[in-house]
């Protein structure tokens, strides 16, 4: 590699920060300058993951980056990554938001999906949606890049085919499973152990900010409104994500169409048999099943995504390969953790 790409991580101690500082440790590309912690500042990492390699066990947490940084990479609650962000762009830095802070690009979304007014609605507009397969051009330009969310980047990546090609479904119903870690690391009590073993459940069924995040980015693609009905539940596995994706209007040729326009993508495959979680646990894949059902007239896509893989921090490194115009894969030939 020819050029470093000095990196800081705020927000290392929760899951999508752990997850990142094992995909950063493996890339060629990148020196780790800064770790910031709120929580343990002062600590060493290998108190924290005491079987971490010589290399990273001694490396500190701070409460703010002590050393200078090329990008930021932002493991946070959506309000602390709302406010510093600015920050970071006036100190001329690259930032890749891993929250939902910057992913809408209309203000009146956040008033009532996340209950804030936005305070930057200008940055809304300047952000840059991190879905590669669909934004990569702009993406390559982007000084800040909003990575997507989980379940938004595995429902897109089933709908994002049809839509390229013109193709607007008369109605959309998205369903999705996803494993616990999604939820991040502080618990509650529907999360507690003995609620959360064999039980599965529903939530924030008609108002999962997710909605208009994917509708946001329909309407970006297309120039169409349309009403998408979503309903996340939640299951006992501590990682994956599985998404169905039902369309109305469409027919079979659709099958083609959403296979070519994944022939060259290096993290989507579309696949014969309906995948497992398990398949991408622990990798930056996407797997799709289309099939269409000719007896309903129903178009189904079937996705799977590790939450905290291609629905978190690998993508986030996918989407800085593509800000330095590197390889895109580079660091992320990962094999899943199978079983
Ligand atoms: N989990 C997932 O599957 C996905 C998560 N996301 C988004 O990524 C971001 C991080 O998620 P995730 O890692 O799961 O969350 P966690 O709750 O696991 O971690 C968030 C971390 O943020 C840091 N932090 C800094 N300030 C605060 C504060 N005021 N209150 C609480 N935490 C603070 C803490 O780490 P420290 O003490 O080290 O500073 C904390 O551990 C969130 O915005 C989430 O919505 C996006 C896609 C998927
Ligand atoms: C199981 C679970 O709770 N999942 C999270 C989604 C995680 C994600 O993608 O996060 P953000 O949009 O918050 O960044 C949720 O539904 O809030």
């Amino acid at each position: 590699m020819e050029q470093t790409l000095r990196v800081c991580v705020f927000g290392v101690t929760g899951y999508t920060g752990t997850e990142l500082l094992r995909l950063l440790s493996l890339h060629p590309g990148v020196r780790i300058s800064s770790l910031v912690s709120s929580s343990h500042a002062g600590k060493k990492l290998g108190d924290l993951l005491p079987s971490l390699p010589d290399s990273l066990r001694d490396k500190r947490l701070e409460d703010s980056p002590s050393e200078d940084f090329d990008l930021a990479f932002l493991c946070l609650p959506h309000e602390v990554s709302r406010d510093l962000v600015p920050k970071l762009l006036e100190m001329g830095k690259k930032v890749i938001d891993l929250s939902g802070a910057y992913r809408i690009s209309s203000s009146e979304a956040y008033i009532q999906y996340y209950g804030w007014e936005h305070p930057y609605p200008h940055l809304l507009k300047e952000a840059v949606y991190g879905l590669p397969e669909i934004f990569r051009e702009s993406i390559r330009n982007a000084r800040l890049v909003a990575n997507p969310g989980c379940y938004p980047t595995a429902a897109l990546l089933a709908i994002y085919p049809l839509m390229k090609e013109g193709f607007f479904p008369e109605w959309v119903v998205v369903d999705a499973i996803s494993g616990v870690s999604g939820a991040g690391r502080k618990t509650s009590q529907q999360f507690h152990f003995p609620e959360m073993t064999e039980n599965a459940f529903p939530y924030s069924v008609l108002k999962h900010r997710h909605t208009p995040e994917m509708e946001d980015v329909i309407f970006r693609l297309t120039g169409k409104r349309v009403s998408l009905r979503f309903t996340p539940r939640v299951v006992p596995m501590s990682r994956g994500m599985m998404v169905t994706v039902y369309m109305g209007g469409a027919d079979a040729s659709w099958i083609e169409v959403f296979r070519d326009t994944y022939s060259s993508e290096p993290f989507v495959k579309v696949v014969d048999e309906p995948p497992m979680t398990k398949h991408v646990m622990g990798t930056n894949m996407c797997l799709a099943y289309p099939v269409y059902d000719a007896r309903t007239g129903i178009l189904q896509v079937i996705t799977v995504i590790d939450n905290l893989g291609k629905g978190a921090s690998s993508q986030a490194v996918q989407n800085m390969n593509c800000m330095m115009g590197w390889n895109e894969k580079l660091g992320l030939d990962l094999l899943p953790l199978f079983p």
